[in-house]
């Protein structure tokens, strides 16, 4: 058969690739908690508990001491209100005039008003209590949540996985929000549960173990429910983790251009729709799964229950226990039976919680066996020479080093340049001599201390770095200049940098000078171009005077006179610091003292420009190449 042009043009387009599946390998591929059986994880309810009261314990003692207080009161005011309509039921139950029997029941019929006004608001206060500690409480997981990915190694983010059980740790942050109820509610029933079941105990020895296989097989459901859910939520770790990234770079305006000229909106809703159609599914085919542990427990929880009803039938019926004692019987049974399905639902509600408090948990401590072991000797004031020792650093996953042999030494007022191909290593080897990332082999020296024995954060109050992807902060233009950086107590110097990299006259434009918020998305805030995003980057980095100022191509978004502004202002402060120049445009390569030429993560030339640029090697071919138009 023969396939027209016209025909060709008029088929329907093959439908697009739907998004790529994610399967786990290596450490991360078994979920910890996947094996644990069910009584273990019972078991574990007693240590979240303690989890909890220690975190809300060192936030707000007031707080937890009124809790306490509040639950042990609601208990007791339960027993006493239960007891006392026991007391009341023989009188208003028994022979004579009505009157007569409420007057006697009276004095009980009090105390039960007065234990349940009491209980009332002991409950009040306690969810008084709960709230006072909950805000405080999900702050504290988030920041530390925050702080221990801000503060790991930055090696960890090249771990496969790191990201994702980030992910399911930020579950845990959520379900902080509720663990505080979740544990009050808890204990509140249980207590409830002590106080009714021992009055139910008292009137007949037969009814508490027939409500407990009532209530037990709802218990049994719920939890199992709640593992279903978890081993869900588990499944779903790595696709939510890429929605919620591609939900942010479809939807942000700063890629808004390129999604629309580029026609990417179908495509990307596709996607989007594809990945949560995907989420779902695996939600539904659990569904039948969970109805039928639904099914399962209510069946047998209904069977025990009318046991116990038939039990208690029985017992008055043939005078075993007498009515009166019968009817506060009901009364205990149906207490009894609320604060237990409250124990079994919010114990379930619980157990579901502190699944994912332990990925919460198991993150940070992860992430704290990932924290700098660097040594705790201050960097040099002056930083006089950088001596590069032999370094390899290969990336997690990768077949060979990114960085393989590097040796050099970089002396004060030096500017270096770095050029070489795409992926030849330039990046990893500024992470090297910065200690963003210490070697896996050789050594970084500055002033011949080892980077790995100096405490890092005094290595970077020395260091001022341009990256190649540099971050448009949605802060103000001031904060754009000098974060990372402490406040001085005015603004000249941040008007200097701003100078130095040509942007007075842009930011006087901007509605409130350097007060402006360069964030769009933002009511009242304003967006800079490209170029100039890039200007403010580099007066970030100016600002610091830095003993070491790395520059990562940092004018590829300039126009020739911000450019030239740049690297002017490069060799004028270039006597004061060690200077590391990466781009891709080799005229200005002319500005260093010394160029490095990489490929494959080795130095393959090293020397001056005229020299490189007439040796008839890679760095000469690379410069005719950028001629050649
Ligand atoms: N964070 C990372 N995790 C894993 N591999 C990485 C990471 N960063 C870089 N690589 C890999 O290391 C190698 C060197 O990358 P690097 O960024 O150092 O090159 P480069 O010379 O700066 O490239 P370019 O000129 O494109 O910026 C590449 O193969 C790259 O895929």
């Amino acid at each position: 058969m023969t396939v027209t042009a016209a025909s060709t043009a008029n088929a329907e387009p093959p439908p697009p690739a739907p998004p790529a599946e994610i399967r786990y390998s290596g450490e991360y591929a078994v979920n910890p908690l996947g094996d644990a059986s069910f009584l273990h994880m019972c078991a574990r309810l007693p240590s979240v508990l303690r989890r909890i009261c220690r975190m809300a314990w060192q936030l707000d003692r007031t707080a937890v001491l009124l809790l306490a207080a509040c639950q042990l009161v609601t208990g007791a005011t339960a027993a006493v209100g239960l007891a006392a309509v026991a007391r009341a039921m023989e009188p208003i139950l028994g022979a004579g005039a009505v009157t007569d029997r409420l007057h006697q029941a009276l004095p009980a019929l009090l105390v039960v008003a007065g234990a349940a006004a009491v209980g009332r608001l002991s409950s009040a206060l306690a969810s008084y209590a709960g709230r006072r500690l909950t805000p405080p409480l999900t702050t504290c997981a988030d920041t530390s949540l925050v702080e221990a990915v801000c503060r790991v190694e930055a090696a960890a983010y090249a771990q496969n996985g790191f990201a994702d059980r980030q992910e399911a740790a930020e579950m845990g942050v959520v379900r902080t929000n509720v663990m505080v109820n979740d544990a009050q509610r808890f204990m509140a029933a249980l207590i409830r549960m002590v106080a009714a079941s021992g009055v139910l105990s008292v009137l007949h020895w037969a009814m508490l173990p027939l409500l407990l296989l009532a209530v037990l097989p709802a218990g049994a459901g719920a939890v199992l429910t709640a593992r279903v859910d978890y081993e869900m939520h588990y499944a779903n770790v790595s696709d939510r983790n890429v929605r919620h990234m591609m939900r942010w770079w479809a939807t942000t305006p700063k890629h808004g251009d390129e999604v629309r000229a580029n026609g990417m909106t179908g495509y990307l809703l596709f996607w989007y729709r594809s990945l949560s159609e995907r989420i779902d599914r695996r939600l539904l085919d659990a569904a039948p799964r969970t109805l039928r542990i639904t099914l399962l427990s209510s069946a047998a929880g209904g069977f025990f229950l009318l046991l116990a009803w038939a039990a208690l039938a029985w017992l008055a019926i043939t005078g075993r226990i007498d009515l009166a004692i019968a009817a506060t019987a009901v009364v205990a049974v149906q207490t009894t039976l609320a604060a237990l399905s409250q124990v079994v639902i919010n114990g379930a509600a619980l157990f579901h919680t502190s699944l994912y408090l332990t990925d919460m948990q198991t993150f940070l401590d992860d992430a704290a066996g990932r924290a700098p072991q660097r040594g705790e000797l201050a960097a040099p004031a002056t930083l006089e020479e950088i001596r590069i020792d032999d370094v390899v650093c290969q990336y997690p996953g990768k077949d060979r080093p990114a960085v393989d042999g590097v040796s050099l030494s970089l002396r004060r007022g030096e500017i270096l340049a770095i050029v070489g191909e795409n992926g030849s290593g330039k990046s990893t080897l500024l992470r090297l001599i910065t200690g963003i990332y210490l070697a896996d082999k050789g050594r970084v020296l500055w002033n011949g201390a080892d980077l790995a024995t100096l405490d890092q954060d005094s290595v970077w109050a020395r260091t001022g770095l341009v990256p190649q992807l540099f971050a448009q902060w949605p802060l103000r233009v001031r904060e754009n200049v000098t974060l990372g950086q402490p406040r001085t107590h005015d603004d000249l110097p941040v008007w200097e940098a701003i100078d130095a990299v040509g942007m007075r006259e842009a930011v006087e434009s901007l509605p409130d000078g350097v007060e402006t918020l360069l964030a769009r998305e933002v009511f009242g805030g304003a967006e800079l171009s490209g170029g100039q995003w890039q200007r403010l980057a580099c007066s970030r980095a100016i600002y610091r005077r830095p003993e070491l100022l790395i520059l990562d191509e940092p004018t590829s978004q300039m126009d020739a006179r911000g450019e030239h502004q740049i690297f002017e202002r490069i060799k004028r402060g270039a006597a004061d610091r060690i200077t590391i120049v990466v781009t891709h445009q080799l005229e200005n390569t002319r500005l260093a003292d010394r160029i490095l030429v990489m490929d494959k993560g080795r130095v393959i030339e090293h020397g001056q420009y005229e020299d490189l640029v007439t040796s008839g090697g890679v760095f000469a071919e690379l410069v005719a190449l950028a001629k050649d138009r």
